[in-house]
């Protein structure tokens, strides 16, 4: 028995290290429209991606075809992550449960025991920002920035090997944002979490990613990439402005985000 659990153990800190999403010459059509047009790119355990583009680019089909929510039909993925979860622009909660029933929602699935659960998504809950009388409250009682902390709580209380994100900070203010940013931080650190980011907003991809890959629209492809070296928990304000400005200097950016006109050019 112990022989087994020593293999098993094994296993597992073998598929930790190999674990991975390869993405190879991947395209997409909705009917006779082409959306993600030879798509490459690889993330490995521990990486921050961001995917960046203009509105209506194909970035959420690129996540759903990541996540297996959409058939992959040219090209192909790999994805080695033991897990996942998604975080989304809107907090999608089950309006009938409360709060912690929200967030134990994939414990409960996983088999996990409800009051294992229920302590679990409790203690996640405070974590986040939530008070122990919002624990009862259902969806329908919450303010937008409580529902994307209950959100959040919810992707992250099964310690998910790799996290989607679309879009998850776009409707919050900016305090709200920085504070689950730093609560995503500290988690690709302390459990080397794994995060693809789908995003319109290039200074938040720069504040967050290892790796950004650019997407320009009609049909989606990857015009340009960026990696960061520096470790994002020492990522200013300046940092962030700096990397921002030199990417914008770009002709073809400037193009991609229809910013002429702006300021920018
Ligand atoms: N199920 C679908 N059927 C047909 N067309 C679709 C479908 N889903 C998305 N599209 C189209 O594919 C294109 C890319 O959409 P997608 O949502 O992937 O872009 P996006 O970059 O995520 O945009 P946004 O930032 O606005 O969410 C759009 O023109 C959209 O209308």
């Amino acid at each position: 028995m112990a022989k087994l659990e020593e293999a098993n153990n094994l296993n597992n800190a073998i598929n930790k290290e190999v674990e991975s999403l390869e993405v190879e010459r991947l395209n997409h059509n909705f009917g006779f429209t082409q959306i993600l047009k030879d798509i490459n790119f690889s993330i490995k355990k521990g990486e921050v991606l961001s995917v960046v583009g203009p509105s209506g680019g194909g970035k959420t089909t690129l996540m759903h075809l990541c996540a297996n929510l959409l058939d992959v039909e040219e090209g192909s993925i790999k994805n080695s992550f033991t897990s996942s979860a998604f975080a989304f622009q809107e907090a999608r909660l089950l309006p009938w449960k409360n709060v912690i029933d929200n967030i134990s929602l994939g414990l409960i699935a996983k088999g996990t025991k409800a009051n294992i659960a229920k302590k679990m998504s409790e203690e996640i809950a405070l974590k986040f920002g939530l008070e122990e009388e919002d624990f009862d409250k259902f969806p329908k009682d919450l303010s937008g920035g409580m529902k994307q902390r209950v959100s959040f709580a919810r992707a992250l209380v099964v310690e998910p090997s790799l996290l989607f994100l679309d879009e998850p900070f776009s409707a919050l203010d900016i305090g709200l944002k920085m504070e689950l940013q730093a609560h995503l931080i500290q988690m690709v650190k302390e459990k080397n979490l794994t995060i693809l980011f789908i995003t319109h907003d290039l200074m938040e991809a720069i504040r967050l990613s290892d790796k950004i890959l650019l997407l320009e629209a009609d049909p989606g492809h990857i015009i340009k990439e960026f990696t960061y070296d520096l470790a994002q928990e020492s990522r200013d304000d300046k940092f962030v402005y700096n990397q921002t400005a030199k990417i914008l200097q770009d002709e073809t950016i400037i193009n991609t985000f229809e910013l002429q006109g702006i300021g920018f050019k």
